[in-house]
């Protein structure tokens, strides 16, 4: 499989991948996180009639629901694959289910260390290739009107996940077994760094045109923890390269957003990626200090913001853009937008980005 032999219709609207690289953009390019999801009834519609992971699992339920942002919001410059980030504790042999109104469970999530030789490494991506063809039919389905990104979790938020049994306030068991257990956690951290490599790369070969890593349990770690699992960040960067390189397939961007972590912007800056993710909290001309000019930004609004006026919406948007300028930037939320975000805000939040610069 591979994405030149399947002849996606070509690209109409590259402002995202040109900000990603560092070109020149007429407009600021915009998507939004969680951008498929619950504020729309249109999700609320499919979502009443099949369970979560069913959608995942069944290509052409998450491409059409991939697909219902773009038709309502004329202004996004991006599409990105209804999935999950849980679906690979799942390759790997775990159960997780999606409970409404609690998020995601783990009915048996890692108790030990001794654990870890249960899970199934081997396998773990063909079992996922039901991501690759929701990706090739999205491609097929968006017809270039929109670059579509591909993305995964990162080894310590799944991780996380994982010893948790699903979203923790404190993550104190994580928290325990990276000081109990640094050996053990190494070689899980390292085992999800390897599915995770070539899990992102079987989603090129599927036709996925930039990739998200999602570290966003980061806000979890101090500094220094931070520094520590960053080595597996830069992994998954350059084993990504190196594999798309091996397998002649044409490099595609990638972004880091690990929320919480803006603390080590500089840092995170030498890992490789082209763009990197801010959350809310991030100053836009701090943030841009800290990165240099090789590196574009995303985000940032806060995605309560959205709850506010429209007035005070398109004011804070325009505020935003203006500071993270036309360079090297990607306008998004600084994390997803959540359930009873009024559609119209998304409206007045895409319209404005294209107008503000
Ligand atoms: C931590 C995480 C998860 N999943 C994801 C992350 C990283 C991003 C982040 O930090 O928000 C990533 C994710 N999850 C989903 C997408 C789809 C693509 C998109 O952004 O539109 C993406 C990119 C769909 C989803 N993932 C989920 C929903 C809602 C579930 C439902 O319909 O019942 C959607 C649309 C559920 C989910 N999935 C997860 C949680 C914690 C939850 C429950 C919280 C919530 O409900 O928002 C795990």
């Amino acid at each position: 499989m591979n994405s030149y032999n399947k002849k996606f219709p070509e690209l109409k609207n590259d402002r995202l991948l040109k900000a990603a690289l560092g070109k020149d953009v007429d407009k600021v390019p915009v998507w939004v996180m969680r951008q498929a999801g619950r504020y729309l009834p249109e999700f609320q519609e499919v979502r009443s009639k099949h369970d979560f992971f069913t959608i995942c699992r069944t290509p052409e339920l998450a491409c059409e629901v991939t697909l219902q942002p773009l038709r309502r919001f004329k202004h996004l410059d991006a599409s990105i694959i209804f999935s999950d980030i849980l679906v690979i504790p799942q390759a790997l042999g775990m159960t997780v289910e999606m409970h409404p109104g609690v998020g995601p469970v783990f009915p048996s999530p890692l108790q030990s260390p001794s654990e870890i030789s249960n899970l199934q490494e081997e396998g773990a991506v063909s079992r996922l290739s039901y991501v690759g063809e929701a990706i090739t039919i999205t491609r097929h389905k968006i017809e270039g009107k929109v670059p579509l990104i591909g993305f995964t979790g990162a080894p310590f938020t799944l991780m996380g996940y994982m010893i948790e049994g699903g979203g923790s306030k404190t993550m104190s068991k994580t928290k325990g077994w990276l000081e109990k257990y640094p050996k053990e956690v190494h070689n899980l951290l390292a085992l999800l760094t390897r599915v995770i490599i070539d899990y992102l790369v079987m989603q090129v070969e599927s036709g996925a045109q930039l990739l998200q890593v999602f570290e966003s349990s980061a806000d979890h770690l101090t500094k220094d923890q931070f520094v520590e699992i960053s080595s597996y960040l830069r992994d998954i960067r350059k084993g990504v390269q190196t594999k798309l390189k091996e397998k002649n397939i044409e490099q595609v961007p990638m972004t880091l957003f690990a929320k919480g972590a803006g603390h080590s912007l500089n840092l995170q800056a030498g890992l490789g990626y082209e763009v990197l993710g801010l959350d809310w909290t991030m100053d836009p001309l701090e943030a841009r200090k800290a990165v240099g000019e090789n590196i574009t930004l995303q985000g940032n609004l806060d995605p309560q913001d959205l709850y506010k006026s429209q007035k005070e919406v398109k004011n804070l948007t325009t505020e935003m853009v203006r500071k993270f300028g036309k360079f090297r930037y990607i306008a998004n939320l600084g994390h997803g937008i959540t359930p009873q975000t009024p559609i119209e805000s998304m409206i007045v939040f895409t319209e404005t980005v294209h107008e503000a610069v």
